[in-house]
């Protein structure tokens, strides 16, 4: 199976220090591809160098053209929608407004958004300030979802929630993943190890490992070399 996207030797120089050193990943053309690494690995950094926010060297392969010396502009219209960290979303504004801001689309997919979150469409009329964390992740998602995008970039969507509505957002990725694959930056291994097929670790801002995510995970002693955690350790639950 060839991979959707594909990034050789990525590296990223930011005011004189060396950030990324040599980044190869492949995100598999469905499913979840996770994204791993220890604090500070690199993991943000790979995810904006692909999309152009950063200046970056390398190759990137984005379904067979390469995009990597691209402006962001011409790469997120390629079809790569973005769920940044911080989820980027317009509190003040109601949640049918933070969509129809992202509309980028003579026909934005609404029916798919509303058809994954219903929630989205009850909600249409909230301010967008006052849903869940896990909520604010769909209208995240949600918004990546309206342009026919051909993959989503979910950038640490579980950080700071609590373990409910970790599972809420673990629902939420693994239903978007049916239908657009995803890469996703995580640190939550029980996340990890229900959603993603295929993974890839970052240390020290290269890549130390890819491979299939439920084996490396079995793999106490790769996990905790690789992680620095014990994958068998009790963790935050996930399932519903
Ligand atoms: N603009 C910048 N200027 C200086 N250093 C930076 C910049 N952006 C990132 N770094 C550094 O590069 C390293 C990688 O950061 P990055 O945010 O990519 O890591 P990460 O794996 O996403 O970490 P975390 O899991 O903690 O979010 C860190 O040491 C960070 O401090």
């Amino acid at each position: 199976m060839s991979a959707l996207l594909s990034a050789r030797d990525l590296r990223v120089v930011i005011d004189g220090l060396h950030i990324l050193h040599g980044v190869d990943l492949d995100v598999a053309p469905s499913g979840v591809t996770a994204l791993l690494g220890r604090n500070g690995a690199g993991k943000t950094t790979t995810v904006k160098a692909l999309l152009g926010l950063v200046p970056r060297t390398g190759a990137v392969a984005f379904d067979g053209a390469e995009i990597g010396a691209l402006p962001t502009h011409l790469i997120v219209r390629r079809g790569i929608g973005y769920a940044p960290e911080d989820r980027g979303i317009f509190a003040g504004l109601t949640v049918a407004e933070n969509l129809r801001l992202a509309e980028r689309d003579a026909t934005p997919a609404y029916d798919l958004v509303h058809e994954l979150f219903p929630e989205l469409k009850q909600r249409a009329g909230q301010l967008a300030g006052s849903l869940s964390g896990g909520q604010q992740q769909m209208v995240a998602i949600g918004r990546t979802l309206l342009n026919g995008n051909r993959l989503i970039v979910a950038d640490e969507p579980t950080k700071g929630l609590a373990p409910k509505i970790v599972a809420e957002v673990a629902d939420v990725l693994a239903r978007v993943a049916e239908t657009v694959p995803v890469l996703l930056v995580e640190q939550n291994l029980a996340l990890v190890r229900r959603v993603a097929g295929t993974c890839a670790v970052l240390a020290d801002g290269r890549t130390a490992h890819q491979g299939d995510a439920a084996e490396l995970l079995a793999d106490e002693d790769a996990a905790r070399r690789l992680l620095g955690v014990g994958s068998h350790r009790p963790a935050p639950e996930v399932t519903p």
